[in-house]
């Protein structure tokens, strides 16, 4: 016979009998029912209890045993296995003991005498055993599944077939607004915000009544009548027949993040709309968006052009870059950088901005992105600019005022300190300014404030300060002073930009100031100091009538006044025919010859008498008179050279000085040309003296202006030599003939035995150089004789004769 039961596992059963026989007729019993089964056999309420520890699929008991009752044994099981299936088998057991052993928790009760029933029994309570356990199971799911909807944050509510709701969730009480008993038995239409068309719920219906789930985002209506978003899905429950008989509707609250994505894609209209550049980077710089206004800025059309970019390749220069670089480290350590910086925009330009740059953190207080938002301030900057410079200067004449005259002055100083130089401050006061108002009228009198500050600029360099004091007075700071002689050439130099009048109106106006001086560090080293001394040395020019200057240290108003007198003076000299030139004869040694002569220049001033070339020629130099003073000198030189050769002197030469400052005239070649030319004068017999000072100053040109008069067959004689800084052998480059030893060797040689050595050396290299030697300053019989016995060539100097006028010369020439 086939075994009934279910389990792949034997039944276990549990025996509560004590007659042994009885046990074993009920085994052999259900075995011969087909039964398979693992069985016990326990007697006491003690064996229940410790058997009872043990699973056990179903419990067979006697009723009536000598030690333990039925009812207790079913007491006792019940209280440790309340499910077990529990069956009376008997030979005793009345009607109501059965009934009350059944209301006691047995599940059936059999007569011993009719078993036929057991096993049908058995299988019965099997199945309604697990049938029972099943349903617990079911129940415990059930209220874990009721608890975890009742916790949940999505709204849950369930409708039966026809949409009526049955059940809702706590989170929908929330959303909704209605409470369990407000909405119990109406449908979800209740919500219904008016959003969505009827084709959609109909859609939505068609859906869940053909058995398949919905899903998708409802706006519905809070019953306060505020409108809020859902994700949902809706799942039609079915019975085992496949009929429908609830739907379970679950949803989100979106709307928060409907409203942040909508948000969002306002925030990022706005952004690409506005005209100031936007910029949101990482950490490192990189850059994650740009806005229109910073893509079309820097010329970037391409979100992938964009993505390579660092906000640092945003700004202009090296300044702005490090800039940058500090506002990241400023973000990152404390969330906010305000600043300014210079934008490179297309064509290279330079635009100024002002940027907040934030640093947006994680929950976790890590950055997760930085942004900058960056404004034009161009017009800002050039109105700032703009009243910058109309703070620091004078409405009327543009020129920079007092105050900025101040830091200028400051800045002045403190070039000057540091590079041990002068700073003149001239304080300004225009002579006749007062007449002109008067009498013109003050639209005259600022026009001729405006070009009188033209012209004082004009004087000056851009490193000095041209400033407006006030009224009709000017302050000058002028840098780069070397000594009192630059101050005088300044003047000069104003004093010429003012020899031409100023028109106005139909008027000549011709100006003059009275000028005040004060020089740092002489005058004082306070700024304030040095404008007070240079205002009371103008008070004192003032006072001494118009067209004055003075300098604050008396002294130096002497010594510059004279200078100044003198080179005034000597711009008319060559016109008025002052200049002479004297000649020194020089005598060869070895032929005891006077073989040429030296030509020097004389003053002959109408008052002062002869001045000294010493006084005179570094004026020449400095104001550029030397270049035409020059020419003459070389004209007069080689015409006396004429007459003398006409006379009957042969082999003579004429020797005249060339000052650095005729060497860089260009033309000097083609005068040097022309003259010998005109004056048909030998070439070989003009010898030009130079300084070294011309050779070291700028060996290149010097070379060739000197190869080309070489080339023209005049002579070359370095002088003074010995005083500077040249050696023999760094003359051999130049194409020289003569050298010429300078008098300071020669005046000292008989007692100074290393000026001895001196000249007795450069005679000697002189000769191996193939040059004459020539020397000067000759004064006894001594020195020439030293010269004669260490094979000078030549000598020149007191001894044979001083500088002579033209006349006197060509007398000593006849009489020697
Ligand atoms: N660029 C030009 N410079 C010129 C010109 N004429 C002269 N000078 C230079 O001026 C300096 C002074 O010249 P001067 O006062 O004429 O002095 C010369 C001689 O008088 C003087 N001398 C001659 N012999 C003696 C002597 O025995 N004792 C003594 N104490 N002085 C003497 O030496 C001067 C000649 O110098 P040098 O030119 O070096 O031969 C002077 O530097 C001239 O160069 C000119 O036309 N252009």
């Amino acid at each position: 016979m086939p075994n009934t039961q279910n389990h792949t596992t034997p039944l276990r059963i549990l025996l509560i009998e004590d007659a042994e026989d009885d046990a074993q007729l009920l085994v052999d019993h259900l075995e011969s029912e087909g039964l398979v089964f693992d069985w016990r056999r326990i007697d006491t309420e003690r064996d229940i209890i410790v058997k009872l520890q043990e699973s056990w699929d179903i419990i067979i008991s006697d009723f009536s045993m000598p030690h333990l009752n039925g009812t207790r044994a079913l007491e006792t099981v019940r209280r440790l296995d309340p499910d077990v299936p529990f069956i009376f088998v008997s030979g005793t057991i009345g009607e109501d003991t059965a009934v009350k052993a059944m209301r006691s928790g047995a599940h059936d009760y059999i007569m011993k005498n009719n078993l036929n029933r057991l096993l049908p029994t058995i299988q019965r309570e099997l199945r309604d055993a697990q049938a029972r356990r099943e349903g617990r199971h079911a129940e415990q799911i059930l209220r874990k599944l009721s608890l975890v909807v009742k916790q949940a944050t999505d709204s849950v509510f369930i409708t039966d077939s026809k949409g009526r709701i049955e059940y809702v969730n706590p989170a929908f009480e929330t959303l909704t607004g209605y409470t369990a008993d407000e909405i119990n038995g109406k449908t979800p239409a209740i919500l219904r915000s008016g959003k969505h068309d009827v084709a959609f719920y109909q859609q939505l219906w068609r859906t869940i009544n053909c058995g398949d789930i919905f899903k998708g985002t409802l706006i519905n209506r809070h019953k306060n009548g505020e409108l809020f978003h859902e994700e949902k899905v809706i799942t039609p429950l079915k019975d085992a027949q496949g009929h429908i008989t609830h739907f379970v509707s679950t949803g989100r609250d979106i709307t928060a993040r409907v409203y942040v994505e909508h948000a969002n894609a306002r925030l990022i209209s706005i952004l690409e709309a506005t005209p100031d550049l936007v910029a949101i980077f990482e950490q490192d710089g990189r850059i994650r968006y740009l806005n229109r206004a910073g893509r079309q800025l820097l010329g970037l059309d391409f979100e992938e052009e964009v993505s390579t970019r660092h906000v640092q390749d945003l700004v202009h220069n090296d300044t702005a870059q490090q800039h940058i670089s500090q506002a990241l480290l400023a973000v990152r350590e404390y969330g906010i950088w305000n600043g300014e910086t210079v934008l490179r925009v297309a064509e290279g330009k330079r635009l100024p901005v002002s940027q907040v740059m934030l640093a947006h953190r994680n929950a976790d207080g890590t950055i997760e992105y930085l942004s900058t938002i960056m404004r034009d301030i161009s017009e800002r900057k050039h109105f700032e600019a703009e009243l910058q410079h109309q703070t620091n200067h004078d409405r009327l004449t543009d020129l920079p005022n007092r105050f900025f005259l101040v830091d200028r002055f400051t800045s002045a100083l403190e070039y000057a300190k540091r590079h041990g130089e002068y700073v003149a401050v001239l304080f300004l006061d225009m002579d006749n300014f007062k007449r002109v108002n008067d009498n013109l009228g003050h639209a005259a009198g600022d026009s001729l404030l405006q070009q009188v500050a033209q012209r004082l600029k004009g004087c000056f360099r851009s490193n000095d300060t041209v400033a407006r004091h006030g009224g009709d007075e000017f302050t000058i700071v002028a840098n780069d002073i070397k000594n009192s002689e630059d101050v005088l050439r300044l003047l000069q130099k104003l004093r010429t930009a003012f020899e031409r009048p100023i028109f106005i109106g139909s008027q000549n106006i011709y100006i003059t100031f009275s000028i005040g001086i004060a020089l740092y560090p002489h005058d004082g080293d306070q700024i304030e100091d040095l404008l007070h001394h240079a205002d009371i040395a103008m008070f004192w020019a003032k006072s001494s009538g118009p067209n004055q200057y003075r300098f604050y240290a008396s002294e130096m108003n002497a010594r510059s006044h004279e200078l100044l007198k003198l080179e005034e003076d000597l711009r008319l000299a060559l016109d008025r025919e002052e200049f002479l030139l004297y000649y020194q004869p020089q005598l060869d040694l070895r032929s005891n010859r006077i073989i040429g002569m030296e030509g020097l220049i004389r003053w002959q001033h109408p008052v002062r008498g002869l001045v000294s070339p010493a006084d005179f020629v570094p004026l020449l130099e400095n104001s550029g008179m030397i270049i035409p003073v020059g020419e003459w000198v070389l004209r007069q030189a080689c015409r006396a050279h004429r007459t003398i050769r006409e006379a009957g002197f042969d082999n003579f030469h004429v020797s005249i000085n060339v000052s650095a400052a005729q060497f860089s005239d260009e033309y000097l070649f083609d005068k040097i040309k022309r003259t010998l030319q005109d004056e048909q004068m030998p070439q070989q017999a003009l010898e030009l003296e130079i300084t070294e000072n011309i050779l070291i100053k700028d060996p290149i040109s010097a070379t060739e202006t000197l190869r080309a008069i070489h080339g023209l067959g005049a002579r070359i004689a370095i002088d003074d030599f010995g005083t500077g800084y040249s050696s023999l052998a760094y003359l051999k480059r130049f194409p020289l003939n003569v050298l010429k030893i300078d008098r300071t060797f020669v005046s000292d040689l008989i007692d100074d035995p290393s000026d001895a050595a001196i000249a007795e050396a450069s005679v000697s290299l002189a000769h191996k150089l193939d040059l004459e030697v020539i020397a000067e300053g000759v004064e006894t019989i001594q020195q020439l004789e030293f010269m004669r016995t260490h094979e000078c060539d030549m000598v020149q100097g007191y001894y044979i004769s001083k500088p002579l006028p033209w006349l006197e010369l060509m007398k000593f020439l006849q009489r020697r």
